[in-house]
């Protein structure tokens, strides 16, 4: 918990806290930013282990409420000194229309920062998405790039549509006056593929391979590289940028940063069986041992399934265009701007990271 000798002044809202990513920021919180006096956790669906930390030195707020009602975010930021907006819907498989996704990333978003702007608060740190930048629709690589990295970004999925016009929301609303006069501060971070404790898709992934008779089988090939960050090192960083964009407002307001650590470039199923392995499955095959035509053929047919079976059912399998298209598309980043900007180090090792990850696939994974 927070160092109780200092002086413990700000209050910080954590949109999106009971998720994935924000249950990590919302305890490093707590554990590394003494200056914390009050930390209020704004969620469309409030967890239970929010009770147990209540009974800390910090006073921790759980407020149930939905970023797409300018409302109820205004009422959550009033009086914040500092918001993380990491709340967020994440589709790439079409269980959610369009419309849902946009009106939850762009319209919240865009609720998050008038909230800001109306009741005076300056600080503002977005999460954002590698998606951003890509990989784009033509499967063009970036290879080990960084932030000034020339990419030609084109979106065609709604998730990465949506991020990006969010993030250029937040990076254009840096420098507006809040009231009171002050200029709004914000930035942007941009993780990779996020992996660690509660990552949903690694557990899927381990249950389908249990019922596989411990097995998976290859589908990409080993020389894709796709970019990996431990879900630790993103909420350390989120921290850090919302504790030294107050003094380096010049430097960082307006600027985006990828997410990054030393989790090594692998494909993205070669990277789960650094897990999955140690869990007793075995990634079958040197090769993909389905033609990649075969592959586009079922994503093709499970795009179409789920427009067909809309009207009845909702089909929303993880292979389709969009994520086959992302699976197969080398995008790995390398860079030191959090770095040199706000003196980023990774809080975890890559043996740490893993290490806490494999654990709680084993603690977790059999409970389902
Ligand atoms: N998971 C990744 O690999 C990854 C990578 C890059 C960026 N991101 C971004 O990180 C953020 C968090 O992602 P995550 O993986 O933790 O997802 P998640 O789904 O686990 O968490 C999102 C949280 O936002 C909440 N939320 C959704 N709609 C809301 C609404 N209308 N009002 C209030 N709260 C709402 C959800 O209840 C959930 O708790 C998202 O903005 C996502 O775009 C995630
Ligand atoms: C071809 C399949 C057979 O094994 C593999 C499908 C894998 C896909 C389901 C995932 C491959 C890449 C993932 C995405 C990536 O890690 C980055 C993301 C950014 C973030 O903002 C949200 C999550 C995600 C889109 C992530 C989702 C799952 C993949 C598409």
């Amino acid at each position: 918990m927070a160092d109780t000798a200092q002086a413990q002044e700000l209050v910080y809202l954590v949109t999106g806290g009971c998720g994935f990513l924000g249950e990590h920021v919302v305890q490093m919180l707590l554990q590394r930013e003494p200056r914390l006096r009050e930390l209020r956790v704004f969620d469309l669906h409030l967890s239970p282990w929010l009770e147990e930390l209540k009974t800390g030195p910090v006073q921790v707020t759980a407020i149930q409420g939905d970023v797409t009602q300018a409302h109820e975010v205004e009422a959550a930021v009033a009086g914040a000194h500092v918001v993380i907006h990491t709340a967020g819907l994440v589709d790439v498989f079409g269980r959610s229309s369009t419309k849902t996704i946009y009106d939850v990333n762009v319209q919240g978003t865009q609720n998050v920062i008038d909230a800001c702007v109306q009741t005076g608060t300056r600080f503002l740190v977005y999460t954002s998405s590698m998606e951003v930048v890509g990989p784009n629709t033509r499967g063009h690589p970036f290879y080990r790039g960084n932030e000034d990295t020339p990419y030609e970004a084109v979106h065609s999925h709604p998730y990465p549509r949506s991020k990006a016009l969010a993030e250029r929301l937040v990076l254009e609303a840096n420098g507006r006056k809040v009231h009171g006069g002050l200029p709004l501060v914000t930035c942007a971070l941009r993780p990779t593929g996020i992996y660690g404790e509660g990552h949903q898709i690694i557990r899927d992934f381990y249950h389908q391979g249990l019922r596989l008779g411990c097995r998976l089988f290859r589908t990409i090939p080993a020389s894709v590289e796709h970019g990996r960050v431990y879900v630790g090192n993103v909420a350390w960083m989120h921290v850090l940028v919302a504790r030294e964009l107050e003094k380096r407002e010049e430097l960082m307001g307006g600027q985006t940063y990828f997410c990054y650590d030393n989790s090594p470039y692998k494909s993205y199923e070669d990277f789960n069986m650094e897990f999955l392995g140690p869990c007793g499955l075995r990634l079958v095959g040197t090769r993909p041992l389905v033609p990649y035509w075969l592959l586009v053929f079922l994503a093709a047919l499970n795009a179409l399934l789920q427009w067909l079976l809309r009207p009845l059912l909702l089909y929303a399998p993880l292979l389709n265009p969009y994520t086959l298209a992302m699976a197969n598309t080398t995008f790995t980043v390398s860079t030191d701007k959090a770095q040199r900007h706000f003196g980023y180090e990774p809080l975890f090792s890559w043996e740490d990271s893993r290490s806490r990850t494999i654990r709680w696939v084993q603690t977790t994974g059999s409970a389902q």
